[in-house]
């Protein structure tokens, strides 16, 4: 039997009956350029009969000939009519695709409460609207809505839907758990007790993870003997999403030898899955498998010390083999290898049997016990390993600050910060205001510093992050706050910790500033040099 699997991508239809899931036409055309450069053999963009957005993406996707088979997704015809006249159908053809996916019952319960009809109209109603656009040249993928609890309940009934789609010309015979309610065995059952009525039929599969089981179901249709797989990316999708195509892919490629998008395409897809996620604007989970930041992340001391010796002891797969990357965590699981290991990582010499190193990780330990969190703070982290190994200048050193916080009635309210710091023995005082505290302590810490060192002009504040530590003593409860910062090549991340939001915020802004500045030479010996070439005379 053949090893190739069709590959149906419906992020751009099922995804975006996602909770939170919204698309423009605009999105839908970049997603769609990303999925054929993964190689998919079907996208399928969305339903023209829906609305204008969908009639707009399919016009300008036409422009883009794309190697991936862009289809248009509708239901059967209407009860009662006919189908040259459905509304639907129609604007499939005007929509320009030449493959339509058609959506029709396969589950009496189904016919008889939510269409309100025969059995026997059901069965003309998906007769003749496939037909209709096969008569037209279209491929035609028909999805059975519901096969699987349809076959529970009336398996003759279910098989005769499929047969009846078979007969009007159907290219691929697709069942759908659409509620998500089966388990792999019941898949697995059902998909090989078709082989006796419907043999040699082109079965596919489509299923949502209702039970958390999309892609086990997905994989055991697979073994059964099915060729064309749906799903979409970071399993976006209706309720609790549909199949998850970014482990459905590795899963079928790396660990079941069949052929989807090819070696090479593997390895983008963990890009596709961040590119998607950004443009749908949904954040991925980090321990999302394949693809996920934590993936191949390793934080127990006893992992690292082990995957520093040969990754094969805690990784299933290569993480390249689809575009991620082995990551090594330090925090108060950390043993001596994790410290070691992202010492390396950030060109910093640090000996493994040595004092130094032990005195280090005993200082994370301690911190990470009052509250610090470096997993997420690499350039706090940094840092503090730069101090302990006796390789960090500091341009700076913190003197004071003062916060004001004023408002009047019918006022918006005013945030004035004063700082003070000292950069080359000359002590400054700085004050501005922010539309917020923090905002008005980075404002004013800038400009204290940036007469000195103006790259950091270029530096800005990203993201801001508070969490409360320990609500049991509400007022005392101490606060972490991490503080994610960008220039226009890098972003890096700190954290500072208090009983005070603002003395925490504080910390991490420092800190920002002081990762910022690594690397710059110090004002007195910019002045020294300058002395020495005369282009100063003091
Ligand atoms: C399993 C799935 O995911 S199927 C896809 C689901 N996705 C969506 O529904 C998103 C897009 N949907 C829409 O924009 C709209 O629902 C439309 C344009 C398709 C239809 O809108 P409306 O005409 O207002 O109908 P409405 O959404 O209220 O109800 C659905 C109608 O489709 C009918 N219908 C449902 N499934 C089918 C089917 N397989 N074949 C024929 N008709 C069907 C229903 O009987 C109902 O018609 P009725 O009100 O005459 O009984
Ligand atoms: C067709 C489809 O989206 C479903 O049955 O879930």
């Amino acid at each position: 039997m053949s090893k190739s699997i069709s590959i149906f991508d419906t992020t751009l239809r099922d995804g975006t009956q996602g909770e939170g899931v919204s698309l423009s036409a605009d999105d839908k055309v970049k997603i769609a350029k990303k999925l054929d450069a993964l190689g998919v053999h079907y996208i399928e963009g969305g339903i023209p009969g829906s609305n204008s957005k969908d009639i707009e993406f399919f016009k300008r996707v036409q422009e883009l000939r794309l190697t991936s088979k862009i289809t248009a997704f509708g239901s059967t015809r209407r009860k009662g009519s006919v189908a040259e006249q459905d509304a639907n159908l129609k604007r499939i053809l005007e929509s320009g695709v030449q493959a339509a996916t058609l959506v029709g019952k396969s589950w009496d319960f189904h016919v008889h409460t939510a269409l309100q009809t025969t059995l026997e109209e059901n069965l003309s109603m998906i007769y003749d609207s496939i037909a209709f656009l096969k008569q037209k040249g279209l491929e035609v993928i028909f999805d059975a809505e519901h096969f699987f609890d349809g076959y529970k309940n009336n398996p003759e009934y279910a098989v005769a839907v499929l047969s009846k789609a078979r007969e009007a010309g159907a290219d691929w015979l697709v069942m759908c758990d659409t509620n998500g309610g089966s388990l792999p065995h019941e898949i697995s059952q059902i998909v090989t007790s078709l082989q006796g009525p419907l043999p040699g039929a082109n079965l596919g599969i489509h299923t949502h993870n209702d039970c958390e089981l999309a892609v086990a179901n997905t994989l055991s249709a697979v073994q059964a003997g099915v060729r064309h797989v749906q799903g979409t990316m970071n399993g976006y999708g209706e309720r609790c999403g549909n199949a998850n195509l970014c482990s459905i892919i590795p899963n079928l490629q790396l660990k079941l030898g069949y052929e989807c998008i090819g070696e090479e395409n593997l390895r983008t897809l963990t890009n596709t899955a961040r590119y998607i996620s950004e443009i749908a604007n949904v954040n991925m989970p980090v321990n999302q498998p394949y693809v996920g930041n934590a993936a191949f992340a390793h934080k127990g001391g006893i992992h690292v010390s082990a995957i520093l010796r040969d990754s094969r002891t805690y990784e299933h797969i290569e993480p390249e083999k689809v575009g991620n990357k082995q990551r090594v965590l330090v925090s108060e699981l950390a043993g001596q290898s994790n410290v070691v290991s992202k010492a390396q990582d950030m060109g910093i010499a640090l000996d493994p049997a040595s004092e130094q190193s032990k005195h280090i990780i005993g200082k994370i330990k301690e911190l990470e016990h009052e509250g610090y969190q470096f997993e997420g703070a690499d350039a706090s982290l940094e840092l503090l390993l730069r101090e302990a190994s006796g390789e960090l200048k500091e341009l700076f050193t913190f003197e004071s600050f003062k916060m004001l916080v004023e408002k009047a009635a019918g006022q918006p309210v005013v945030s004035e910060a004063f700082v003070k710091v000292n950069v080359a023995g000359e002590s400054i005082y700085t004050a501005a205001e922010g539309n917020g505290p923090v905002n008005a302590l980075d404002n004013a810490l800038r400009k204290a510093l940036v007469q000195y060192f103006p790259t950091l002009k270029e530096m800005h504040l990203a993201d801001y992050k508070v969490r409360v530590l320990d609500d049991k003593d509400a007022t005392a409860a101490k606060v972490r706050v991490l503080i994610e910062s960008k220039n226009f090549e890098n972003s890096w991340n700190t954290v500072g910790v208090s009983s005070n939001v603002i003395e925490a915020s504080w910390e991490a802004l420092v800190d920002s500033m002081r990762y910022a500045l690594l690397g710059q030479i110090s004002p007195e010996h910019v002045h020294a040099a300058e002395k020495r070439q005369g282009l100063v005379n003091h």
